[in-house]
């Protein structure tokens, strides 16, 4: 048994910044993810006249109230899809002139259905190359909200922004979606909101937020329940037993429940209120799952599914082409390297058992990718070399150690991890 020490969720993070910096007085976030994203999303808010300054492991923001108004801003993103979708529309509801860019990697993914939005609540939007992409600059007059109908398809990144911008508004806003992803994000968004003092609710395709404004608080923040999934895979292909303290039955994040995929194959695993524990029993079962509320965690589940006793098969996932990377195609590619009898449609993919070859992996600059492939890695004789192991900084910097130090606790005891791994 181990319990391994998680970093902050990104996606609490991101929301908890938003919202303190939108909220009047000083709010402090406990345990905030120090990362790449994060790092950015500070960053980007500095550049709006935000502060957000380090009290031991906490961070102060600073309100609205003492925000420095500013009226014109270059908006640096990185590769930070929170970052690129939730500030324009912070931007957008003030009056000045915004300029948000991004990484290449970031400026190829979509932005196109949040600035339709943002043109029909009244802000000119203009981008500098393709449409719907990153560079783009805001003229913002100030947004005073209403109705508007939102394609979230592809992101739910794009409603979480206009939600939480949606209080600043004189008239509140009303949004339909008419497709909508990842929809445990914006439970988690509704949450969060309520949290600070919003006043949202949702019927049906339907979001109401009432105008008003949020409440400077003290915010914990759960350890990353995506990032868990690669600690929770570990465990479950190489026999071993993983504790994720602070994450459990009543976490606000939906990727706990791949914690739950890993029973369904056929793992030990126990949600209390408090914790997640998931023990590998030494023989995973193949099967067919719906991730489209948690797919973040399907290359997590591809990059060990060669170690079931039957194919595993994920569907419903078309929006994972669209992110770091085409994750459908950097996991079937990495995988048919690997000598894994790999298939992908559109929105599905399909692995058979199999033992992997050696190989170098290719991660694509994709974080979710390298950490994925690390932990096939544990089952090989011989680890996996990774093309760009560095990207794992975009979510978990200490990734490799915290992994290792997990790895050398469990050779201490019965069971054991087959192999050390390196990158
Ligand atoms: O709102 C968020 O914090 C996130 C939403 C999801 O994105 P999509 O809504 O684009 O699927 C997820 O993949 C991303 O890592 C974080
Ligand atoms: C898709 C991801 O990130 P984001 O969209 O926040 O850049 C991720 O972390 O897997």
């Amino acid at each position: 048994m181990a319990v391994v020490d998680m970093p902050g969720s990104k996606s609490l993070t991101a929301r908890a910044l938003f919202l303190a910096a939108c909220a009047s007085g000083d709010s402090r976030l406990r345990r905030p993810l120090l990362s790449d994203d994060t790092e950015a999303f500070t960053e980007a808010l500095a550049s709006l006249g935000h502060t957000v300054r380090t009290e031991g492991e906490d961070w102060i923001v600073t309100g609205s109230a003492a925000a420095r108004p500013v009226q014109e801003a270059e908006v640096y993103c990185r590769d930070a899809g929170t970052v690129a979708r939730f500030l324009p529309v912070l931007a957008a509801a003030r009056k000045g002139t915004y300029r948000f860019d991004a990484s290449e990697q970031m400026r190829r993914r979509p932005m196109g259905p949040l600035f339709e939005a943002l043109r029909e609540l009244g802000a000119d939007v203009v981008c500098e190359g393709a449409e719907g992409h990153l560079p783009a600059t805001i003229n913002a007059r100030g947004l005073k909200g209403g109705r508007i109908v939102l394609d979230a398809g592809v992101s739910s990144q794009f409603l979480t922004a206009l939600l939480m911008a949606g209080p600043l508004f004189p008239d509140g806003l009303e949004v339909e979606v008419s497709e909508l992803v990842s929809v445990p994000y914006v439970e988690m968004t509704l949450a969060v909101m309520r949290e600070f003092g919003a006043q949202v609710r949702r019927e049906g395709k339907v979001f109401h937020v009432a105008p008003g404004h949020y409440t400077a608080r003290e915010y914990d923040i759960e350890p990353d329940a995506s990032t868990s999934s690669y600690f929770f895979a570990a465990a479950a292909v190489t026999g071993n037993t993983v504790v994720v303290n602070g994450l459990g039955s009543r976490s606000l994040q939906g990727d706990v429940r791949f914690a739950r995929v890993l029973g369904d194959m056929g793992a030990d695993v126990e949600f209390t209120d408090e914790d997640i524990r998931v023990t590998g029993t030494g023989n995973l079962h193949g099967l067919e799952v719906n991730m489209r509320d948690i797919s973040d965690t399907m290359p997590t589940l591809a990059a060990v599914a060669p170690f079931a006793d039957a194919p595993v098969r994920i569907v419903d996932v078309y929006n994972t082409r669209v992110k770091e990377c085409d994750r459908l195609a950097a996991s079937a590619d990495n995988l048919t390297h690997l000598g894994i009898d790999t298939r992908t449609g559109q929105d599905w993919i399909e692995v058979r058992p199999g033992t992997p070859d050696p190989a170098v992996i290719a991660c694509h600059a994709d974080h979710r990718i390298a950490m994925s492939f690390t932990v096939t890695s544990l089952r090989l004789p011989e680890p996996l070399l990774l093309d760009d192991p560095a990207c794992a900084r975009k979510t978990f910097p200490d990734f490799y150690e915290t992994l290792a130090d997990l790895v050398t606790r469990w050779n201490q005891g019965p069971v054991a991890a087959k192999s050390s791994f390196g990158i």
